[in-house]
């Protein structure tokens, strides 16, 4: 389906590669460089669809597509932008843009879009009135990973659906929750917490849902449950993957019902919030397990977003390490600079406890290193001193190395030549890796898929370990009864 597309964009390489794109489309395209161009040509041209950009010389694309809005409400608008922050793609979505494309895009990408506008005609949220751009937390990165989430989030502020946000732990699965809420119609009513795993089991129903007074020993009086503290707003649901059965089952219910009652209590609630739940586990797999109820994951999983860990959003790191050192200037220790190694350094480690351990890292930076400039040795030793402290979740355990030095001297004096033989690293490793895999083994009755599974391995890495170190697991009830691991 072909269309006529205005592109407005003050690039003129831009203008001529977008143009040609979507000539070969079989669209007709007339492009201008600004908004007074814009006008001109919108009058003439007529277009189905509107593709533009937010900076422009003589004003703002966001604005422009606000005001438009209002007179021709029909009208399909894709907005691209550099600016690749949350808000750009939050406001372009409340500025009712039928889509948003973060720069650099892919031309097939934009094809798409136009496509689809063609296709659907304009379908964003009614109405230009709300377009105010909203502080609320800041969640920074413009790797295309976080383009993702920022465009599934943008699509879902304005409604109530339930959002399943999963990634490893710090990679901002709350701030997430809490720019969902800041930035939707609920954002004036209560965001409220609920971590399951730290709270004991059998007190997550009460926490959830309170109680009556008297309704066990212990309740002097009535108590309101995290469901009505967070009334018209967000209640988030964190580590859901630790939730009992006796509650998720309850949950289920008030999310099927839209009404909860008290522990103790008769008189059913309307139960007026926005669920966004939080996971660090894999839900399927519990389900698989059957520690998770299928019908509740279903109910949840509504809108899921995959947040990256840090290592797949490497180019975010700069960013975000500037970030964290700012607001740690901001909060009034002393101002540290980054030189050129301490960024590579940065962005070559592996972040096992992703943003939160790189923010922790950047405060440590700023309380203790004593130049203004950091390079590259302020950062390994900063890394180092925070695993050895034991405060990051690569801690390393000083008895390990303690051991594998113990073991090369050994080495040196029993098999010198094997220092120099180059293969010395599959042989530590190989000594290390058979007691830990024997280990994890025996914890997990000889279960293959349970101890690669706590091994953060697959099965089949698994199985190819065993067979390079000669394990034998004949003798182990996997080896010979659960090939495939059953339980
Ligand atoms: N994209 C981001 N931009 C800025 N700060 C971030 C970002 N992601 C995470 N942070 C910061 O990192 C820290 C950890 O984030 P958060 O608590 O949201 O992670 P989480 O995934 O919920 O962790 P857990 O699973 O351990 O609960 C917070 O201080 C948060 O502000």
């Amino acid at each position: 389906m072909s269309g006529s597309i205005l592109v407005v964009d003050d690039d003129s390489a831009i203008r001529t590669v977008v143009a040609a794109a979507l000539k070969r489309e079989g669209h007709r395209v007339t492009t201008a460089a600004s908004i007074a161009e814009f006008r001109r040509e919108f009058r003439l041209a007529r277009p189905d669809v509107l593709v533009t950009d937010v900076v422009l010389p003589d004003g703002n694309g966001l604005d422009l597509v606000s005001s438009l809005l209002g007179e021709h409400p029909d009208l399909p608008v894709i907005i691209f932008s550099a600016q690749n922050t949350l808000a750009t793609a939050v406001r372009a979505t409340e500025v009712g843009a039928f889509d948003y494309l973060p720069k650099p895009f892919d031309l097939d990408a934009l094809a798409q879009a136009v496509r689809g506008a063609i296709a659907k005609g304009r379908r964003g949220p009614a109405g230009a009135a709300e377009a105010e751009l909203i502080g609320g937390p800041s969640l920074i990165g413009r790797s295309p990973a976080m383009q993702e989430v920022y465009r599934v989030i943008a699509r879902v502020v304005s409604n109530d659906l339930t959002v399943l946000v999963m990634g490893e732990s710090g990679t901002g699965k709350e701030l997430v929750a809490q720019a969902i809420h800041d930035m939707g119609p609920r954002k004036r009513a209560p965001f409220v917490a609920l971590n399951m795993a730290a709270i004991p089991r059998e007190l997550i129903e009460a926490e959830l849902f309170g109680h009556e007074r008297g309704a066990f020993t212990g309740a002097a009086a009535r108590v309101a449950g995290k469901f009505e503290q967070a009334a018209g707003g967000t209640l988030f649901l964190d580590e859901i993957g630790d939730m009992p059965m006796d509650a998720q089952t309850r949950l289920l219910r008030v999310l099927q019902s839209g009404e909860f009652t008290t522990v103790g209590g008769a008189r059913p609630i309307r139960a007026d919030v926005r669920i966004v739940a939080a996971t660090n586990k894999e839900l399927s797999t519990l389900v698989a397990a059957g520690q998770f109820r299928e019908d509740l994951f279903y109910r949840l999983n509504v809108v899921p977003i995959a947040l990256p860990s840090l290592r797949e959003r490497r180019q975010d790191i700069a960013l975000l390490a500037r970030h964290f050192l700012d607001r740690a200037a901001e909060d009034g220790l002393p101002r540290k600079q980054l030189d050129a190694d301490a960024v590579a350094v940065l962005e070559r480690y592996d972040w096992p406890g992703n943003v939160r351990q790189l923010e922790n890292l950047m405060r440590r930076i700023a309380a203790l290193s004593r130049d203004e400039w950091v390079d590259a040795a302020g950062i390994r030793r900063a890394l180092g001193e925070a695993s050895v402290h034991g405060s990051a979740p690569d801690a390393r355990d000083p008895g390990i190395e303690t051991a594998v030095r113990a073991r090369l001297d050994r080495i040196a004096i029993e098999d010198p030549d094997a220092l120099d033989d180059g293969g010395l690293y599959d042989r530590i490793i190989g000594e290390v890796e058979r007691p830990l895999i024997e280990a994890m083994l025996a914890r997990h009755g000889h279960n293959q898929l349970r101890a690669a599974r706590a091994l953060g391995i697959n099965r089949n890495t698994l199985r190819k370990r065993l067979d390079t170190l000669g394990i034998d697991v004949a003798g182990g009830v996997n080896g010979a009864g659960r090939p495939d691991g059953a339980e």
